[in-house]
Formats: C-alpha cells, sequence, structure tokens
C-alpha cells in the first residue's frame, strides 16, 4: 500500500476512534484497531487486573502501566473500562494497555495472563466489618475465578476483594473443583497491613519507614491482623503502652480510613501502592530473583488453620517457601490465639459457601 494511503486510513481510524457517536464499546474496539504496531513484545509479563475502574483499580492500573516489568496491561472490569483504559494507554511506558468490558470479555481479558490482580468488589462503609462484604464480594470473586480456572489456570493471583479471609478460600475452592488447584499460586494481599505497620512504627521510633520491617501475620481483618512488634527490624523494644497503642492502631487502620471517608469507600491510595508493592515482588519471584520475601495470606501448615498470612519466599512458581511464626512475646501469644478464633470461623465461612 502507498504510505499516504495507508496513512490516510489509519488518520481515519484515528478519527473514527475519536468520534464522541462512539458507544463505550466501539472506543473498546477502535483503541485495539489503532494500537495495532503494539505487539506488547517487549520482555516483561502479562498482567491483568479485575476491577480496575474501581477505587483501587484506577491507581493500580497507573502504577502497573509504570512497572518495568510489565509488557502487556489488561484492564478488566463490569462498569467505566474504556474510559480508564484510554486514560492509561497515552502513558509513555512500555506495557501496552487492553480494555474489556463485562462477562462476555472475562475470557480475553483473561487468556495469556500470568499475574491477575483482584481489586473487584464493594467497600465497606462506616459501621461495616469487612465480613459485611461476604454477600455481595463472594459471588464476584467466585464468577471471577472460575474464569480464570479457564483461561489462565497457571497465573498467580493476588487477591484484594474483602474479606480477604474468606474469599482467598473461596478462591481455592472454586480451583479445586476445577482441577487447577495450585495453593502456591494463590495469594491474599495483606501488604496494607505491612505498609502502615512499618508507617506507624517508624513514626514511634522517628525512623524513615522505608527502614522499619514489620512481620504482620494472622489474616488481614480487626484482631486476626497481628503484627509482630517483637520482630521488628532493625531490632528495638517498645513499652507497653507503645505495643498496645501500636497493636491497636495497625488492626484497625482499614477503619481509620472508612470512617474518615465517611461513605465515600475505603483505602484506595494506601492499597494501590501497596498492591503494586506485592505484585512487583510476584514478578520479581517469577523472573527468578532470589530473596523476594512478603507476607501474604496463603495455604499453610505453619497453624492448624489451612490458610495463615506469615512471610513467604517468592519464586518462579509462586510462594515457594512459606515461614514459621518465628518467637514470640506474651502480648503476641494471646493475639494468636484470639486471631486464630476469628479466622478459623472465617475461614470455614468461604470454603462453605463453595461446598454448600
Ligand atoms: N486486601 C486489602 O488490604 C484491601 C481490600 N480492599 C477491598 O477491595 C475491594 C475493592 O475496593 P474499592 O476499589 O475501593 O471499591 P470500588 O467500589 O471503588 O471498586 C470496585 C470495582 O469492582 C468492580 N466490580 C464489581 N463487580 C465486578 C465483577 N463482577 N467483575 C469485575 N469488576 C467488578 C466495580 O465495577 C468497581 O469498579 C473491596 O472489597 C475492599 O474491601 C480495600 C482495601 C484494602
Ligand atoms: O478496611 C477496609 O474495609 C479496607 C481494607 O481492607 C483496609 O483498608 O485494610
Amino acid at each position: 500500500m502507498q504510505p499516504a494511503v495507508e496513512a490516510r486510513q489509519r488518520i481515519a481510524r484515528l478519527s473514527a476512534h475519536l468520534n464522541p457517536t462512539n458507544s463505550q464499546m466501539e472506543v473498546n474496539t477502535m483503541l485495539e484497531r489503532v494500537d495495532c504496531r503494539a505487539k506488547g513484545g517487549s520482555p516483561g509479563f502479562k498482567v491483568a487486573i479485575l476491577g480496575a475502574a474501581g477505587g483501587i483499580g484506577q491507581p493500580l492500573a497507573m502504577l502497573m502501566k509504570m512497572n518495568p516489568l510489565v509488557s502487556v496491561l489488561h484492564l478488566y472490569d463490569v462498569v467505566n473500562c474504556p474510559g480508564v483504559t484510554a486514560d492509561i494507554s497515552h502513558m509513555d511506558t512500555g506495557a501496552v494497555v487492553r480494555g474489556f468490558l463485562g462477562q462476555q470479555e472475562l475470557e480475553a481479558a483473561l487468556t495469556g495472563m500470568e499475574l491477575i490482580i483482584i481489586p473487584a468488589g464493594v467497600p465497606r462503609k462506616p459501621g461495616m466489618t469487612r465480613d459485611d462484604l461476604f454477600n455481595i464480594n463472594a459471588g464476584i470473586v467466585k464468577t471471577l475465578c472460575e474464569g480464570i480456572a479457564k483461561c489462565c489456570p497457571n497465573a498467580i493471583v493476588n487477591l484484594i476483594s474483602n474479606p480477604v479471609n474468606s474469599t482467598v478460600p473461596i478462591a481455592a475452592e472454586v480451583f479445586k473443583r476445577a482441577g487447577t488447584y495450585d495453593p502456591k499460586k494463590l495469594l491474599g494481599v495483606t501488604m496494607l497491613d505491612v505498609v502502615r505497620a512499618n508507617t506507624f512504627v517508624a513514626e514511634v521510633l522517628g525512623l524513615d519507614p522505608r527502614e522499619v520491617d514489620v512481620p504482620v501475620v494472622g489474616g488481614h481483618a480487626g484482631v486476626t491482623i497481628l503484627p509482630l512488634l517483637s520482630q521488628v527490624k532493625p531490632p528495638c523494644s517498645f513499652t507497653p503502652d507503645e505495643t498496645e497503642y501500636l497493636t491497636k492502631r495497625i488492626q484497625d487502620g482499614g477503619t481509620e480510613v472508612v470512617q474518615a471517608k465517611a461513605g465515600a469507600g475505603s483505602a484506595t491510595l494506601s492499597m494501590a501502592y501497596a498492591a503494586v508493592k506485592y505484585a512487583d515482588a510476584c514478578l520479581r519471584g517469577l523472573r527468578g530473583d532470589a530473596g523476594v520475601v512478603e507476607c501474604a495470606f496463603v495455604a499453610s501448615q505453619v497453624t492448624e488453620l489451612p490458610f495463615f498470612a506469615t512471610k513467604v519466599r517468592l519464586g518462579r512458581t509462586g510462594a515457594e517457601e512459606v515461614y514459621q511464626i518465628g518467637p514470640l512475646n506474651e502480648y503476641e501469644r494471646v493475639g494468636l490465639e484470639k486471631a486464630k478464633k476469628e479466622l478459623a470461623a472465617s475461614i470455614q465461612k468461604g470454603i462453605s459457601f463453595i461446598k454448600k
């Protein structure tokens, strides 16, 4: 074809794409066509975000588009995805971005993906617990995981949707039913608890949060969030008052944001930051980097419970090693018993949702 003709046709396609009378779906299709030179061939991983148009999804999509380990970024949601995709796709970073709208495009969104991040679902309002989200979010997570089992059974899954203590067991049961369950690849994201713990502990110690490492074990709701202040690095000690203040503030960090947002949702920006920090660790593990260790809520034999959050080593196949809790002081031993009691019920609730 003559270069001039080709250029005119390309401009015609672009003007069609920019025509405000296009429906959302047409814009979506045109975006892929206009994107014809972008083959997604740069080195990196293929990542999908499910719930990409939400409060967490949008900043998460932006930060993943900035991650040099990502070559292809699929954005999926049941609403507003074409707009978010168009917006993010203009960023001059390496990852090729494609948008997918609605259940009929879920399979296309998932096919070929290596890491799936799921922030789909409703957030809390003041006065609610994370468990109050179960009735809506359980069904959403089930449907999305059925799609993953069918279209990308080998992908690593980072599950953010609450209540994480129940949605991770739900996902495991869906994958077991489909015959695709690999416990190493299903990771409940508890990174925000660690991010908060590092921040609040650094404040008390007068340190830079980037120098602080606080293991947070158990789960992701109230008393199941158990910061291990006796294992903080750099080594330090806390008074009983400091221990009480820090433990409560870390456990109630989510509620602090829900109340401050006063009905407009829960943590989104700090969560997107934490999700990207965690996804980046997963991608470095997949690449084969040594010594990538972060906390996550995973299938575990560390306690008598089938799932528990501790530090895990991330490698080419996912969570390749689940670390023990380590030595606890008396305050933490009491906290662990409370955490396990609540966790056992939340895990069972998730399992029963699929088995019923
Ligand atoms: N694990 C953690 O540390 C944290 C978890 N969360 C949880 O993350 C979830 C999302 O929170 P936000 O982004 O603030 O909520 P949001 O309501 O702003 O966004 C959720 C998005 O999910 C989409 N969605 C709903 N059903 C869907 C489906 N079937 N398939 C695909 N997408 C679907 C919605 O259209 C919306 O765009 C909530 O359950 C919240 O509790 C929030 C903060 C921290
Ligand atoms: O508190 C919520 O509902 C959201 C969440 O999980 C968190 O911010 O830790």
